[in-house]
């Protein structure tokens, strides 16, 4: 059995009457990539606000790598390892691609950055490192040529892989990915698949919410679906499309593959 690196027991979240997370229980394996998908409003977004303490849950538990990190914030989720992009990215626009990748948090080199007792010349030495770290990350998801473009100015699609970006600074073994195609081009997006698929080869554990059907078919294993706060499927894309639960909470929205 592969190894679970993140679990969630009957997790739940309402808001006044509605129940928008309903006692949800799941276990992510290490190294897949495993699509959350769901109708509008199922609870996908809430639950990922959840796992990472961006919202309490009111009962259940979230346990990261055998560690109950249940209500903890999320730049201490950050440092323990799992990093998330949000469905619509918020750059500081009038910074540079590059600057807005050095803001990241970091982890060890972050928390001791402006340390009171560091010499000019440790500030600067850290400095450089954040700076070459940040450059890498850009060039890996390929928007080293964008380094000096104010963030505000660069696309849509730009701006998810500046996301990827930003997180991959904290060197998370688990990444969660709240709709990284939505609003992008299909090159952009085939780009930023393939360095998802780049980053889980080398090991890093994903979670995608995704609504393109198409692209959690061909790369999303296990899939899991939410309807209305609860878990209705979890099997593999071809269990997926032949599912009659899975197909009745889409009602009106053919799967295709
Ligand atoms: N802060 C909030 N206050 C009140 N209701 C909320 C809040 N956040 C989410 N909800 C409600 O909870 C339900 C689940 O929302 P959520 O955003 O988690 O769904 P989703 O599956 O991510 O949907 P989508 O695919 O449209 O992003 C929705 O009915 C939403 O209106």
């Amino acid at each position: 059995m592969a190894e679970t690196v993140l679990s969630t027991h009957r997790l739940s979240r309402s808001f006044g009457p509605f129940k928008a997370v309903d006692g949800v229980s799941l276990e992510i394996a290490r190294g897949t990539i495993t699509g959350l998908i769901g109708p509008n409003g199922a609870g996908k977004s809430t639950f990922f606000n959840l796992l990472t303490g961006a919202l309490a849950p009111d009962a259940g538990t979230v346990t990261l790598a055998g560690q109950d990190i249940t209500g903890l914030p999320p730049s201490r989720l950050f440092e323990l390892g799992m990093g998330r992009t949000f469905q619509i990215p918020r750059p500081f626009a009038r910074m540079s691609v590059l600057e807005n990748v050095m803001l990241a948090p970091t982890g060890q080199v972050g928390e001791t950055v402006w340390g009171p007792f560091l010499s000019r010349k440790q500030m600067r030495d850290q400095e450089r490192q954040i700076r070459d770290k940040a450059m890498e990350v850009l060039e890996f998801v390929t928007l080293g040529a964008l380094a000096d473009h104010p963030a505000g100015k660069i696309s849509g699609g730009q701006m998810k892989l500046l996301e990827l970006a930003r997180v991959l600074m904290g060197d998370p073994a688990l990444i969660l990915l709240d709709e990284p195609a939505a609003g992008v081009n299909p090159v952009l997006t085939e780009t930023l698949i393939g360095k998802i698929e780049e980053l889980n080869r080398q090991g890093t554990t994903f979670v995608i919410i995704e609504h393109d059907m198409d692209l959690v078919m061909r790369h999303c294993d296990p899939i899991i679906a939410l309807s209305e706060g609860r878990i209705v499927f979890q099997g593999s894309a071809d269990e997926a499309m032949t599912d009659a639960g899975l197909l009745d909470a889409y009602l009106g929205t053919p799967l295709h593959a």
